[in-house]
């Protein structure tokens, strides 16, 4: 059996293309132009690639796109004094900081400071627990797009076995409560799980979010489960460009799995489209409209 390609960059730009199709009717029906803030400090070259690309595509689907790039010796006083003007700032509907941040800043406290109706990442207390208590929230984007491409297979996840790997309050965490919404029974594994291979085993739905290169291997899988593959690792290749690898071991996985996504070209896009729905959903809140339909 060959596991089905889950096309994360189709699934994408059907997403961004609905997107802009509501951007073009706020701003008709309602003269608002959603706006997003990304905050970028010091220069990690893989944080300038998500970076050049989240800006590209705010644009492409007719949103306004701030840039606000800081040397990696900002003090936190004048990180915080930016965000304090984004968040009074009204073209400013979205406010992302790329993580992670230098050590000198206490990322806690520059992500408190962010006004949580404009925390489009999902990261603010407020939106952490209100989604944690099943409530509506922004949610953070790469969870997002893992449940839209999950769904992009089964339609309905309710009352499947799914397992997560990682609890990172960016990734691991708000995933599992995505798909506790969506009545799945969820595993949650991390660095201090006993016997993951078994754990992974009993699941239809696996999630791997670790930042460990190929570390889940395709003889740990149920036969036909559907794998999202969220890591993004950066292999070296001797005398080559170094290559973009996931959490999964793809090759291994294609031949039990039922259905996976690829790395390039699987979550990574969903993130950035996701991104670009929680803009539109923030500036609609803001300025008191419907919700929208993307
Ligand atoms: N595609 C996309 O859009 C995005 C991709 N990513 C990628 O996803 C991956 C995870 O990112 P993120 O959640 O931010 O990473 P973090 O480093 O914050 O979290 C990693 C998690 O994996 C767990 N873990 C580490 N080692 C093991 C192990 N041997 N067995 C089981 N669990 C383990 C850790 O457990 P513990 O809590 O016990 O330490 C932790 O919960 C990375 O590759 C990152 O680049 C991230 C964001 C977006
Ligand atoms: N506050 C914050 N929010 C984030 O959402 C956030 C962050 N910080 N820090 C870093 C991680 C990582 N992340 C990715 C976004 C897009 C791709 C992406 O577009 N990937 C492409 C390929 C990219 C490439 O070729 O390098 C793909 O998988 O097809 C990947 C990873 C968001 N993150």
């Amino acid at each position: 059996m060959t596991a089905r390609i889950i096309d994360g960059k189709a699934i994408a730009a059907e997403l961004r293309t609905r997107v802009a199709d509501e951007v073009a009717r706020v701003k008709r029906d309602h003269e608002l132009t959603p706006g997003l803030a990304v905050v970028l400090v010091g220069n990690d070259p893989a944080s300038e690639v998500y970076v050049r690309s989240k800006h590209t595509q705010t644009q492409a689907a007719g949103m306004a796109s701030f840039e606000h790039k800081l040397p990696a010796d900002v003090s936190q006083d004048d990180l915080l004094a930016l965000i304090a003007r984004l968040n009074r700032d009204p073209l400013v509907h979205g406010i992302l900081v790329q993580l992670p941040l230098p050590k000198s800043l206490h990322t806690e406290t520059i992500i408190n400071a962010i006004d949580p109706a404009k925390d489009v990442d999902g990261l603010h207390p407020n939106n952490a627990g209100r989604l944690a208590g099943g409530l509506a929230a922004l949610s953070p984007c790469t969870p997002l797009g893992c449940i839209i491409l999950t769904k992009s297979v089964h339609p309905s996840i309710e009352g499947m076995n799914a397992i997560v790997v990682g609890r990172s309050n960016l990734v691991g965490r708000p995933l599992v409560q995505l798909l506790l919404n969506e009545n799945a029974t969820v595993t949650i594994a991390h660095s201090r799980s006993r016997d993951l291979p078994k754990l992974v085993a009993q699941a239809d739905l696996v999630y791997a979010a670790v930042g460990r290169p190929e570390m889940v291997r395709g003889d740990w899988l149920k036969p036909g489960a559907t794998v999202i593959d969220v890591g993004i690792n950066r292999i070296p290749v001797p005398g080559g460009k170094p290559k973009l690898v996931g959490d999964v071991a793809f090759q291994e996985a294609l031949n039990v799995a039922g259905a996976i996504t690829p790395v390039p070209g699987g979550v990574g896009q969903m993130t950035v489209a996701c991104l670009l729905v929680n803009t539109l959903r923030a500036a609609c809140a803001i300025q008191g409209l419907p919700a929208p339909a993307a």
